[in-house]
């Protein structure tokens, strides 16, 4: 072994203690050994180091074992491996001549190259999967380029391709990645979770597969969506790749077509439901705070309504949970609306909302809108929440139906009489704002962007359903139908489109903006549970980088010494507000664009680990000064590290 000895024992060091409390105690007693052998000999006797004196003669003992990696181990582990990029000096030094070509190539250059092979594939999942390998062969070339190229990649690793590829999960399945817990597990959860080979899980991102996008029960299948969400936790948070664990909790599936695809991954079965699904659930929430610890982040990720809000209400109060469908969708809306008020005007509470779809999103968004609008005009909740409508599968949300609602929609049961479609809704209840949220493709007819255009000069639509071919409308239809007025947003990307001379951008209302920075700011203050305040704190900052994106250092008007907490940022930022340039706005965009996300993610961090220290449900203490500061230099970055 050609590594120096000062490294391969810092590495050793590190694996021994990445084994947990285990490896923890072994190095106190290595060291104290070591020690009690410096001072001039072993004080009481050999340690029993290996337990060898303890067991029978027929037990099996291993003795502990270090390695590091070298030769062809190296170059098929993803975390260290850097193919072509390996130097003269590391190739002598780790066993790898003769392994690669002679050539060496730059860390950029394996960049360039890999875009350019992505550019050739013209069918997206082709890209993805293209992608997906590069992950399981180099990790940090995989973080580089999608770091480097994330307005052109996003689409790719996340909606609208990650749910062609659920969808055909079994037919391009190569190597697993992330863990499965099924049914099979029940009563051995915690030594699955044993079997990861990373102790030092920070985020967990979990799916039962059952409402994947808008393309309904994938079943295991869904396994997509967690790995695609960890590695936007990496590339827009800079969480560790290491400390991102995706889960995939497969109980069954009712979806017939998977059910007789050969190539399905998961049980062959209809779903699990009441007893048995909360049992296996409440298991594998017990056996993650016992394997992890109680500063792990769960993230909860597109699960059925039925089963989101039972979960994030009955765990909420022992665990640090997280639900992005209901919370973190909720946030990056909030900010956009705020953002739209310069364009359309008024105060939030001078708004009415329509909602299409009354599910996590729907509900989520409502009434974090209720409580802002609380906040702001001091009006009691029940109050706020009646300028907020909700259409479901059924019709207008009105009180007749209150008896036959599930819990979550009863809040927004008002006094009306019924209506039964979406139409007849925008006609009766004339919104300003009208938000799609229901997974339904093509709900936004012509008919009835018309009738939000014959209401409002400019009317605001959010066809937030994913991925793409479930979108309530395109943008062009949006931008179309009310005649170059709506001002646009959704939650799969859409390109600018050209109307009358004029260029829109529509703006993608989607969690992605929240969800890695938020994680990050849990992590770095070692938040224990979630509180309201803390999404408010991290929507608020997205609507204030909206306002201020091009030419002002967030980092001193956020978090410097006069402007400690969100809301005197929140003033700041509108103080500032007549300064910034127009252009944006003019083009419609409500959202700034992802090519600044790591900022706005370590920014986003530092509100959410304000206010978790302001809340008392901190534990890496003391708070740091400076927590932009402090997020950015925790933020992992994808360049290659020299191993001599
Ligand atoms: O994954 C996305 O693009 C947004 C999201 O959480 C969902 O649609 O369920
Ligand atoms: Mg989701």
């Amino acid at each position: 072994m050609m590594m120096s000895f000062k490294r391969q024992r810092c590495n050793f060091l590190k694996q021994v203690l990445n084994c947990g409390e285990v490896g923890r105690k072994f190095v106190a007693l290595m060291s104290s050994t070591l020690k009690e052998m410096r001072n001039g000999g072993v004080s009481a006797g050999v340690r029993d180091l290996y337990v060898e004196d303890s067991s029978t003669e027929d037990e099996l003992i291993t003795p502990g074992t270090f390695s590091v990696a070298s030769g062809c181990t190296l170059l098929r582990d993803p975390r260290y491996n850097k193919g072509l990029a390996f130097t003269e000096k590391e190739r002598d030094a780790h066993y790898l001549r003769g392994l690669l070509p002679p050539a060496i190539l730059s860390q950029e250059l394996q960049e360039k190259r890999m875009m350019h092979n992505l550019r050739q594939y013209e069918v997206p999942l082709h890209r993805y999967t293209a992608l997906m390998d590069l992950q399981e062969r180099n990790e940090r070339l995989f973080y580089k380029l999608l770091i480097d190229n994330v307005e052109e990649l996003l689409p790719i690793v996340y909606t609208p391709t990650v749910g062609e590829a659920c969808q055909k999960y079994g037919s391009i399945f190569r190597r697993p990645q992330g863990l499965y817990v099924s049914l099979k597990d029940k009563g051995k959860i915690l030594e699955v979770l044993k079997n990861w080979s990373e102790k030092n899980i920070q985020v967990i991102v979990v799916t039962d597969g059952e409402r994947i996008l808008g393309l309904g029960d994938l079943g295991c299948q869904g396994m997509g969506i967690p790995v695609g969400k960890l590695s936007l936790y990496t590339a827009l948070g800079g969480v560790r790749p290491s400390a991102c664990l995706p889960i995939t909790i497969d109980v069954g599936t009712n979806n017939e077509k998977l059910l007789n695809d050969e190539f399905y991954i998961g049980l062959r079965h209809k779903r699990a439901t009441g007893k048995e699904y909360a049992e296996l659930l409440d298991e594998f929430m017990h056996a993650v705070k016992q394997n992890y610890g109680e500063k792990v982040l769960i993230q909860f990720e597109d699960f059925a309504n039925h089963n989101a809000f039972d979960l994030l209400e009955k765990y909420s109060s022992s665990h640090l949970v997280f639900n992005d469908d209901i919370q973190g969708t909720a946030s990056v809306v909030l900010a956009g609306l705020l953002a739209s008020l310069k364009l359309v005007g008024g105060n939030l509470a001078d708004h009415t909302f329509l909602f299409l779809g009354a599910g996590e999103a729907g509900t989520g968004i409502a009434e974090l809108i209720a409580l802002e609008v609380s906040k702001q005009t001091k009006a009691p909740l029940e109050e706020t929440r009646k300028k907020i409508w909700l259409v479901d599968s059924k019709g207008l949300i009105v009180s007749s139906r209150m008896e036959s609602l599930q819990p979550f929609k009863k809040p927004w049961a008002h006094e009306h009489e019924p209506v039964k479609g979406l139409l007849d809704a925008v006609k009766a209840i004339k919104p300003t704002v009208l938000i799609g949220s229901s997974g339904v493709g093509k709900t936004f007819t012509k008919e009835v962007v018309e009738a939000m255009s014959s209401l409002n000069e400019k009317p605001l639509i959010l066809a937030l359903s994913n991925p793409t071919s479930q979108s309530e409308c395109t943008a062009e239809e949006a931008y179309t139908w009310s005649k170059g007025r709506a001002i646009f947003a959704s939650g799969s990307p859409f390109d600018p489109v050209e109307f009358e001379g004029k260029v829109h951008v529509p703006g993608q209302a989607n969690n992605a903006y929240i969800f890695p920075g938020f994680g990050l700011g849990l992590i770095i203050s070692g938040a224990i549970r979630v509180r309201d305040e803390m999404l408010l704190a991290a929507c608020k900052y997205i609507y204030i980088y909206i306002y201020i994106y091009d030419n002002v250092d967030l980092t001193s008007l956020c978090l410097g010494k006069k402007h400690k907490n969100i809301y005197l940022c929140f003033d700041a930022a509108e103080a500032l507000a007549a300064q910034v340039t127009q252009e944006n706005y003019d083009k419609g965009l409500i959202y700034p664009p992802f090519t600044n996300i790591r900022k706005i993610s370590a920014n986003i961090a530092a509100n959410v680990a304000a206010k978790a220290y302001e809340l008392g449900l901190a534990t890496n203490l003391p708070r740091p000064k400076d927590l932009v500061k402090c997020a950015e230099s925790c933020m992992y970055s994808p360049v290659y590290r020299s191993y001599l």
